[in-house]
């Protein structure tokens, strides 16, 4: 794979599936210099500094679901920890990308959303499975719902944010930097929009999610997460990049989640001409996959390699869980930095356990792995 690591440009035709609801003029699909202008303007929102100053909004984000989570541990009520993670992951996605000083979203806004999220990206996935539905077929009526809601919600606060000015540079959130790159196409605007909301979301949601269960299962590995967060978050009496970067039981733990729940399967490439991958000769065009989840299964880098096992991450690694190069995930730095953030704060405040302690998630493979259901979890405030 890491043959692969120059190129840049991805088989449009692997992602076309998902072309309906990320839009035609989504960054998935743009390639050479088109695709690596918008990475060089989209990753100013992404730098080590542009993360670091996320933190009170990311913090803030915690702060509301620790209450929630609170009212409903003193009633015993059960809790449906997807819903809680994913709605979580929208709420710090639109403050980080879009509006950071907007009042929190409502919560029947952030359920709309992930309610118009799940009909979509579960629609996109049927067709991959089972084929595109019949003309008048009612999914393709409830796709184009559920997707003209999300465009409405994009193209208002495109507006709010286009009539807005800005003193410096660094009070640019994502969004904004997209507007003015794209102050001519409304329709390459929309897409790169959705494509950055949805890819920012749903990962970091299902990240967080896999690791509390993981958490659960594992109350030793969990005892070791909310001692190094008492220790260097204590310390550090704020997060902030550098106290994160000092939480390197985190990392590990979140990189074997990713490794062992293969959160993101797969990246994909293509060159425009002949090159040579690994000893092949691959004539242009020729799609390379980049199996980033098999390479995380590999019994020779990662021994047994179905135990959660967080000590295993030291030193070089072959699986990369955000892929290679110039067109590696954008989002990665962001990713770590709220997933981490979240873990502590979320194990600080809560012992959690499954409703049902014989329940075993099972995975539901996509672009993206996520548990087949909702899992439902009881919590016990520390
Ligand atoms: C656990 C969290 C995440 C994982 C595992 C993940 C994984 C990935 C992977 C494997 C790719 C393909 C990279 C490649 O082609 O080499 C990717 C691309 C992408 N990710 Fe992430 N991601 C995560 C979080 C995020 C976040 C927080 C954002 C929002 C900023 C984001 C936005 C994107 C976008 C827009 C692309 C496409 C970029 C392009 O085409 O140039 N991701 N991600």
């Amino acid at each position: 794979m890491r043959q692969t690591v120059r190129l840049f440009d991805k088989p449009p035709e692997l992602f076309k599936l998902f072309q309906p609801l990320f839009g035609p003029k989504s960054i998935q699909y743009a390639n050479g210099l088109e695709g690596r202008t918008r990475r060089n303007t989209y990753d100013r929102a992404f730098s080590h500094e542009a993360v670091g100053r996320t933190f009170p909004v990311l913090d803030e984000c915690a702060d509301e679901l620790i209450e929630k989570l609170r009212a409903m541990a003193a009633k015993g009520e059960r809790i449906p920890l997807s819903r809680f993670c994913i709605g979580l992951a929208i709420k710090a996605i639109l403050r980080v990308t879009v509006e950071p000083d907007s009042a929190s979203l409502p919560d029947e806004q952030v359920a709309q959303l992930k309610s118009c999220y799940d009909l979509a990206w579960n629609e996109m996935e049927a067709r991959l499975t089972q084929g595109e539905p019949e003309a008048g077929d009612h999914r393709v009526q409830a796709f184009n719902d559920a997707l003209s809601h999300l465009h409405e919600f994009v193209d208002s606060t495109v507006r709010r944010r286009s009539a807005m000015k800005f003193d410096s540079d660094v009070d640019k959130t994502f969004a904004d930097l997209a507007i003015e790159l794209h102050a001519k196409d409304a329709e390459a605007l929309r897409s790169d929009v959705i494509t950055y909301m949805v890819g920012g979301f749903h990962t970091s949601g299902y990240l967080l999610l896999w690791a509390l269960y993981y958490a659960i299962q594992h109350p030793n590995l969990a005892d070791r997460l909310r001692a190094e967060s008492a220790e260097v978050l204590g310390a550090a009496g704020e997060a902030n990049m550098a106290a994160i970067g000092q939480m390197t039981f985190h990392r590990a733990f979140l990189d074997e989640t990713m490794r062992l729940s293969c959160l993101a399967p797969f990246a994909a490439r293509v060159s425009d001409a002949e090159v040579e991958v690994g000893g092949h000769t691959l004539p242009a065009g020729t799609p390379v996959i980049q199996a980033l989840g098999t390479a995380g299964m590999c019994s020779e880098a990662y021994p047994e390699p179905d135990d959660f096992n967080p000590d295993r991450w030291t030193g070089q690694q072959l699986f990369e869980p955000f892929g290679f190069g110039r067109r590696k995930c954008p989002g990665y730095r962001l990713a770590y930095a709220e997933t981490a953030l979240w873990l502590s704060r979320l194990l600080a405040a809560f012992r959690f356990r499954l409703v049902d302690e014989t329940y075993t998630a099972v995975s539901s493979f996509g672009l993206l792995t996520k548990p087949n259901e909702e899992v439902w979890v009881l919590a016990e405030a520390l």
